[in-house]
């Protein structure tokens, strides 16, 4: 049967329409109550319009062609159609516009329990007038339609895209270079980070700033203390000033939400220029809703119209509406093998009791002395898979596996333990001859591939799943692709190191939305882990 559905296209009958169409009529009547008209736009965009926004290719855009040969797409976003109707139907630009809508947005998403290529959004958006006190009442609607809806736990994050865009106008690099930086930045690695930015020709204190930029976000009066202090110009400073604005406001108006401050929010969408946030509820790992402040947007399609609105994605909001439950222990899956018992030591050295571990034990579930962390053991493998997908919050796992599959973690500390190398090796006294096609058995068809194919050698694959010494010795191959440590399974096997690819050791990862949720408890473990690595 399967083979008549599109993956991420979902059938929907029954009760869950009544869940679903209720979710989308509180949205809907809130933002009526609060003096919003309803707007509907069509599905199809131009394409041409939408390629501008889109830098960082986060619309996954479906693109058709028309009779004339005109690229289409598939409306990809709620704000951009809202700001053509404003600029064309509404001449007073002083005017105060505010629409609301319920619709479809084609575009993927995905969260731990599904993947849909489209959803159902509700959102609105306030043109006219730029202050706190509209980005306020904008966020009260936000939450007001999520506790209106049933949800308890709710976290509201906010941000200023204007402080990094402050910081990086005054950047004196080429353009695509502070391209790079940014969506390095995005991916909060701070080894590649590193890497990429410390050749540069930047001053040291720029440097330090932009190491630090993914890591501003956390309890509201210690990052913005750490944020002034970075300040280098009057457009950073005015961006802070927002944020202290609207902090204010909302902590006099109390509530009865958690907020925090993230400075390390991106503009991926290209048309945010100020005010950003995004709504966390429960124990959902991805944001409910999305919103800010896009200022210039309506000026693309006429005049200036500063505009600050949000949407919320109504499947996800179902989906998760019985789940809102915070759940404070941290989950730490470890690679089982070699890289648990390592870390395992770690944490016993950082002082971290789990009564029931011992090296010898087939239990896979550990939960520490004060029951705040709990370690599950899984395969290497799958380390990133579950970290990815919620399952569990932080992950220890070697480079070798993040750099064979793509995965939506951030990688935030390298722990320098289970340290190895991955290699070519060959039979000793024996020489390869590169300029025919080469038979190279490994477990790491990614990472050989692009290894061999940057040398310009052409290979024929062969994956096994372990014993890779194996391959020349029976003539299944002519060389290896494998892991070296202290080479004594090459020695064994009569076999020789020939290139190093790249250097091993295990790396802390972390779900997107538990840096944000357990932001806390994740700093802790990076603190404790840091400070044991400065003994070392
Ligand atoms: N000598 C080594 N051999 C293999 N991996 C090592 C070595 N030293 C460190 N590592 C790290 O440990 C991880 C693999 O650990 P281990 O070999 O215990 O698990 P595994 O390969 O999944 O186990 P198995 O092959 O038994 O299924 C690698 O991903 C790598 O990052
Ligand atoms: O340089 P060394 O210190 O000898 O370590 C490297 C060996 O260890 C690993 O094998 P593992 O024991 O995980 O078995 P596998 O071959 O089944 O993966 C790796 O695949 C190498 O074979």
């Amino acid at each position: 049967m399967d083979k008549y559905f599109i993956k991420g296209s979902e059938y929907i009958f029954g009760e869950k329409i009544n869940e679903i169409n209720n979710i989308g009529n509180i949205i809907l009547d809130k933002a009526k109550d609060a003096g919003y008209k309803q707007v509907s736009t069509p599905y199809f965009e131009d394409y041409e319009v939408y390629k501008n926004y889109d830098k960082l290719d986060k619309l996954n855009m479906t693109k058709i062609i028309d009779k004339d040969g005109k690229i289409l797409v598939l409306r990809p976003d709620a704000t951009i159609p809202i700001a053509k109707i404003v600029s064309s139907k509404f001449e007073d630009e002083k005017e105060i516009v505010k629409l609301c809508y319920l619709t479809t947005i084609f575009r993927e998403y995905k969260s731990p329990k599904s993947y849909g290529r489209d959803f159902l959004q509700g959102g609105v958006e306030l043109f006219g007038k730029d202050s706190s006190e509209i980005d306020y009442e904008v966020i009260n609607l936000a939450i007001d339609m999520l506790k209106e809806i049933g949800f308890n736990n709710i976290q509201l994050d906010i941000g200023n895209i204007a402080f990094q865009e402050g910081f990086f106008q005054s950047l004196n690099i080429e353009s695509h270079i502070k391209e790079n930086i940014k969506k390095l930045i995005e991916t909060k690695n701070i080894n590649d980070i590193r890497e990429y930015v410390e050749p540069l020709s930047i001053k040291r204190e720029d440097k330090d700033f932009i190491y630090a930029l993914p890591k501003l976000f956390g309890e509201y009066d210690e990052i913005i203390s750490k944020a002034k202090e970075y300040c280098k110009n009057s457009n950073m400073t005015r961006a802070l000033e927002r944020i202290e604005n609207i902090y204010e406001i909302i902590n006099n108006k109390k509530l009865d939400i958690k907020v925090k401050l993230d400075l390390s929010f991106t503009n991926n969408l290209n048309y945010y220029t100020d005010l950003i946030f995004k709504v966390y509820a429960g124990s959902l790992h991805v944001p409910v809703v999305s919103g800010g402040r896009c200022n210039n947007l309506a000026e693309d399609f006429g005049k200036y119209r500063p505009c600050c609105g949000f949407g919320i994605n109504v499947n996800l909001v179902d989906e998760y509406l019985e789940d809102d439950k915070y759940d404070d222990v941290i989950h730490i899956a470890l690679a089982k093998g070699r890289v648990h018992k390592q870390a395992m030591k770690r944490f016993e050295e950082c002082g971290l009791i789990f009564p029931e571990y011992s090296e010898k034990s087939r239990k896979l579930l550990f939960l520490d002395k004060s029951k705040k962390i709990e370690v599950i053991l899984v395969k290497s493998q799958d380390v990133p898979i579950y970290v990815e997908n919620g399952a569990a919050d932080i992950g220890i796992v070697g480079n070798d596996i993040l750099l064979e599959e793509q995965y939506k973690v951030y990688e935030l500390m390298n722990l320098n333990i289970g340290i190895c190398r991955m290699a070519t090796a060959k039979i000793r006294n024996t020489e390869i001859d590169y300029n025919k096609k080469v038979l190279v058995a490994t477990k790491y068809p990614t990472i050989t591939k692009n290894f061999f194919s940057k040398k310009g050698v052409p290979i024929n694959l062969i994956k096994l799943n372990g014993s890779v010494e194996l391959g020349p010795i029976v003539k299944l191959s002519d060389v290896i692709v494998d892991i070296v440590e202290t080479g004594g399974t090459l020695k064994e096997n009569n076999l020789v190191e020939d290139e190093k690819i790249l250097d091993i050791s295990s790396r802390l990862i972390c779900n997107k939305v538990a840096l944000k949720t357990k932001n806390k408890q994740v700093g802790n473990i990076m603190g404790i882990l840091e400070e044991l690595e400065l003994k070392n």
